[in-house]
């Protein structure tokens, strides 16, 4: 007999009931016979998304760089680490929330920045972003998106709206509803131009759209050899996909009609992605020294550098004067051989946890795994490829899915490890155990 689960968290709001949505599933297939929209298993999500999306796009999603060596490694870093569980112990009324850069969110899961979501499911970013919205869940805008930043940031927050939409104009007398005042939370990711003039722009348009937070992603200036996408010649950048950021840029769009005799974006799609990536990919990586001129351009909210591996790096972001990091590798996608990301939190943590925020992402495909890097002393935790498979296999509903059963598994194994709240994690529930082996032989 469980006791009742309290509606309210320690601070009197009322607690949006995560671990309910296991149940939720349960009702459904007893009561109207419907099996859940997507899989719930983490190790299915991969193949169901292989079969619903095109082999391109699937595979630019799917696929690591080089030999996948950093993206498999993500997944052992966290089967080595497992979990002691405390038994007798209060974990009733649940409390997720966590405190980043002095708001409070109601969970310690973020939407990693993915770039072109309209190539996996017509839904698109507006469709993963209103998914976020509907669960608290911050949207993290990727610079290569395929849908403006303010439109996403419009249907996120119209999907908050407690009144739909009229379905006709407002006529002039009468004054129009009452607009939304509800904001869906979301941060933005930079891809950093090469020009001044141009990041300007984008963080004023991100500041302007409600973005709250800057990601400043390091570790892709340029792209890493990718097999799979080399050999089907698919890189969507390249083919102008991705590029709405850039496209509909005011600065980018005077930049580019004065380089080609006063061509618009839409005149010369091709020309017109090369001059965007030249900007934003163009293999010169900024300078430690650069970032003064973001903390200028951004004003005083939070800059998190996405992408940190090394203590030393960490180093430099406190002194820096950096709010926060993410400690990833891109998911594996970048430099093939680095060392999983897990592997370096611990001591990232220890050398500058004191001193600036850590996040981490890659590889966090489970309860358990968000579980584990919070133990290890990250804030929050980004995750990348599953909502995006739940997108590709049934849009914004699929993306949702997979966001509501990671909190829901979240939940749960936090109430199993006997833990109640997320400032409880720590290392005296993990223990390293190496059992050698691959993903598979290590399950
Ligand atoms: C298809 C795809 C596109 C991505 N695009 C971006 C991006 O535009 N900006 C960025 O900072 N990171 C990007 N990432 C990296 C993610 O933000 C994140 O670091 C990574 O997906 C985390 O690993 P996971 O997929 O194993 O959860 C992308 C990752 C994927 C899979
Ligand atoms: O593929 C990626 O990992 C990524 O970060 C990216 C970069 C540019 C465009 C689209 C995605």
């Amino acid at each position: 007999m469980s006791e009742p689960q309290d509606k309210n968290d320690r601070d009197g709001n009322e607690k949006p009931p995560y671990g309910q949505y296991q149940f939720d599933l349960y009702a459904q297939a007893i009561i109207a016979g419907q099996k859940p929209i997507v899989t719930t298993d983490p190790n299915k999500l991969e193949q169901a998304a292989r079969e619903a999306m095109t082999p391109e796009a699937f595979n630019y999603v799917f696929g690591g760089a080089g030999e996948q060596a950093t993206m498999h490694a993500n997944r052992l870093a966290f089967r080595q680490w497992k979990l002691i569980p405390r038994m007798l112990r209060p974990t009733l009324p649940r409390d997720l929330s966590v405190e980043l850069f002095g708001k409070k969110y109601d969970t310690p899961l973020l939407m990693a920045p993915i770039g072109v979501q309209g190539a996996y499911h017509p839904d698109g970013e507006k469709g993963v972003a209103t998914a976020c919205a509907s669960l608290n869940v911050p949207f993290i805008y990727s610079t290569a998106a395929t849908t403006p930043l303010e439109d996403v940031a419009a249907a996120a927050d119209l999907s908050l709206s407690p009144t739909s939409p009229s379905p006709t104009p407002p006529s002039p007398t009468s004054p129009s509803p009452p607009t939304t005042t509800t904001s869906a939370p979301r941060w933005f990711q930079l891809y950093w131009p090469l020009s001044d003039t141009l990041t300007a722009s984008l963080l004023t348009r991100a500041r302007a759209a409600g973005c709250t937070t800057l990601v400043v992603t390091l570790d892709t200036f340029t792209m890493a050899w990718r097999p799979l996408d080399l050999d089907a010649g698919y890189l969507p950048p390249v083919r102008g996909e991705g590029n709405a950021l850039g496209f509909s840029d005011p600065v980018f769009r005077r930049m580019f009609a004065a380089q080609s005799d006063g061509d618009t974006v839409e005149d010369n799609v091709v020309a017109a992605s090369r001059a965007w990536l030249a900007e934003a990919f163009s293999g010169h990586a900024h300078r430690w020294e650069d970032l003064a001129t973001l903390r200028r351009l951004w004003g005083s909210g939070p800059i998190v550098l996405k992408g940190v591996l090394s203590v030393g790096d960490a180093e430099m972001a406190v002194r820096a004067g950096v709010d926060g990091i993410v400690v990833s590798n891109h998911g594996g996608r970048q430099l093939d051989g680095a060392v999983p990301a897990l592997e370096m939190l611990p001591e990232i943590v220890d050398a500058v946890g004191g001193r600036l925020t850590v996040l981490y992402d890659s590889g966090v495909r489970t309860g358990a795994d968000v579980l584990k890097a919070l133990a290890l002393g990250a804030k929050a935790v980004l995750v990348g490829r599953p909502v995006i498979y739940g997108l590709g296999v049934a849009g914004s509903e699929g993306a949702r899915h997979v966001l509501a059963g990671l909190l829901a598994d979240i939940d749960q194994s936090m109430g199993l490890a006997g833990v109640q709240n997320v400032t409880e994690l720590n290392r005296s529930i993990l223990r390293k155990i190496n059992y050698g082996g691959d993903v598979k032989s290590s399950l």
